[in-house]
């Protein structure tokens, strides 16, 4: 590919990513993540790389359990992101968790919060996260 051909969604290099935004109440639940991770640092919502042949579904199932221990028992495509960071090309598939079963706990070590929707605007996301963040708030109606 050229240089000159901006990279589209479905770029086989994307790195395909499964990520959960947990709701409970008004909350949503957010994970710090390592401080050498790629985007370290910042607040995530949980998840994780898929796997070769794996579903997106499977995969967040997979991350969940493995990041913070709960079980999905309800969650649809809330949104899809291609995005371009300068050196690494990601595509993010967030979905809302609405029923799960477990309580979340830390399982790597990351910190986890409940964060309230309202504060949500505080905290850092890595840049391809904004138009999540945009969406949920409005969804919530909050401005
Ligand atoms: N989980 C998650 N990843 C995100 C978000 N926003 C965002 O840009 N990313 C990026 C950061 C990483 O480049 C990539 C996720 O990869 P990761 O390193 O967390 O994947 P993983 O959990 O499979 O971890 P590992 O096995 O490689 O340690 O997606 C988000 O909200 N949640
Ligand atoms: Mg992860």
């Amino acid at each position: 590919m050229s240089l000159s051909t901006p990279p589209t969604a479905a770029d086989p290099r994307r790195v395909h990513v499964a990520a959960g935004v947990i709701l409970r109440e008004q909350r949503v639940l957010i994970a710090r993540r390592h401080a050498h991770a790629h985007q370290g640092g910042l607040w995530e919502f949980p998840g994780g790389k898929l796997e070769p042949g794996e579903s997106v579904i499977s995969a967040l199932k997979r991350e969940l359990q493995e990041e913070i221990g709960i079980d999905i028992e309800d969650a649809e495509p809330l949104l899809q992101i291609a995005h371009d960071y300068p050196d690494k090309q990601v595509l993010l598939d967030f979905w809302t968790v609405s029923a799960f079963s477990g309580e979340p706990q830390s399982k790597e070590g990351q910190a986890l919060e409940w964060c309230e929707l309202e504060d949500l605007r505080e905290r850092e996301f890595p840049e391809a996260n904004v138009p999540v963040v945009d969406r949920l708030l409005e969804l919530f109606e909050i401005l």
